[in-house]
């Protein structure tokens, strides 16, 4: 069943087009990220789902129904932002509780329900704490119960762990992940934090430029980019000319492009083990070594003119070495050049 359906969305602020003719259908109980660099228009397509800025055209479903005409307060959607809306002068309970109040529940119902979520987000204990009384973390966990109580049809949720430490920010993933799980809820979660993104989700939409330019499980998009963009956003920096590297892989001189993920590139100093170099290997010069922690990220030039970015665990290269380098046959992924614009 479809909880929330987008359909040739285009939202405009004044002449400048944000968003054009997006379509996107979440499924009751997915979790689905909108992944896109700073400016792709994130935000701006959670508050049209939630009815605080008007589309330009095109159409929203939530549960099957358009809700174009309905203003936020009648749309079963819940938007939790990046800093957590909470009102001060109410405790945690209050907090929680304010749009059951809103909607009427019975008060025997409501302390049910607050319990219940407490237990759920980790709040136990807290529920007569005053706002400023809570660490951000905490906070954040109140605005997330405070949407889940209301269970709405789909919950939006605004890069919500961008303002946590980076310890915090696990946990707070974690609890996301877990609540999901046990409540079922529907969740579109925005994110500019690609490793957030493909842990957290069952589907990642990437939105660049204002367009969707893929959807799929985290591995499609890491493994298998739909373009080079999409490449190049997941940190695959080589793209490169079958015809120049893999000339046997490229019949009739088509202008076919493959990727190969930095990770994935097998590289060797030249001294040794030359036993095991067949033709399959060609050579490099190491030009550039930068360590990042776990992995050590190497620039290296090779004789066609193109350098490639190689990350390896622990290496033992200084630069200006000569290496010999391959490109692992399964790890190639192949696609299309653009048509050249005329
Ligand atoms: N009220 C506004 N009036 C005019 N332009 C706006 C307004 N709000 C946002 N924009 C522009 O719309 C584009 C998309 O903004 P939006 O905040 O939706 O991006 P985002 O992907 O959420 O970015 P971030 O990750 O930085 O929050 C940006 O170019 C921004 O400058």
């Amino acid at each position: 069943m479809e909880r929330l359906g987008l359909r040739k969305l285009t939202i405009q602020y004044g002449s400048t087009t944000v968003i054009r003719d997006l379509h996107l259908s979440i499924q009751d109980g997915e979790l689905v990220s909108l992944l896109g660099p700073s400016g792709a228009g994130k935000t701006t397509i959670l508050k049209t789902i939630a009815g605080l800025l008007p589309p330009s055209d095109g159409k929203i479903y939530i549960d099957g129904k358009c809700v174009n005409h309905l203003p936020a307060e009648k749309r079963d959607a819940v938007l939790i932002f990046q800093k957590p809306l909470l009102f001060p002068f109410l405790n945690v309970n209050q907090n929680i509780g304010f749009g059951l109040k809103m909607r009427h529940v019975d008060r025997k119902t409501a302390v049910r329900k607050i319990e219940r979520i407490l237990e759920i987000t980790g709040l136990n204990g807290l529920g007569t704490r005053k706002i400023h009384q809570l660490s951000g973390g905490q906070q954040q966990r109140v605005a997330l119960a405070r949407g889940l109580i209301l269970e709405p049809a789909i919950l939006l949720l605004d890069e919500p762990l961008s303002n946590l430490d980076p310890g915090l920010r696990g946990q707070m993933r974690d609890l996301i992940c877990s609540l999901q799980t046990q409540t079922k809820t529907t969740m579109l979660f925005v994110t500019h934090d690609q490793s957030e993104a493909l842990s957290i989700s069952d589907r990642v939409c990437l939105l660049l430029d204002g367009k969707l330019r893929q959807s799929g499980t985290p591995q499609e998009l890491f493994y298998h980019p739909a373009d080079q963009d999409v490449a190049r956003f997941f940190g695959c920096d080589n793209i490169l000319p079958c015809q120049t590297f893999l000339p046997e892989q490229s019949p009739n001189g088509r202008k076919e492009l493959f990727a190969i993920r930095p990770e994935d590139i097998e590289i060797r100093t030249n001294n040794r083990n030359q036993d095991c170099i067949d033709k399959s290997w060609f050579n490099g010069t190491v030009e550039k070594i930068i360590f990042e922690g776990q992995l050590t990220k190497l620039t290296v030039s090779t004789s066609p003119g193109y350098d490639l970015t190689v990350l390896c665990r622990r290496p033992s290269f200084h630069p200006g070495q000569s290496v010999y380098l391959r490109f692992p046959k399964e790890r190639i992924h192949y696609f299309q050049e653009p048509p050249e614009e005329s």
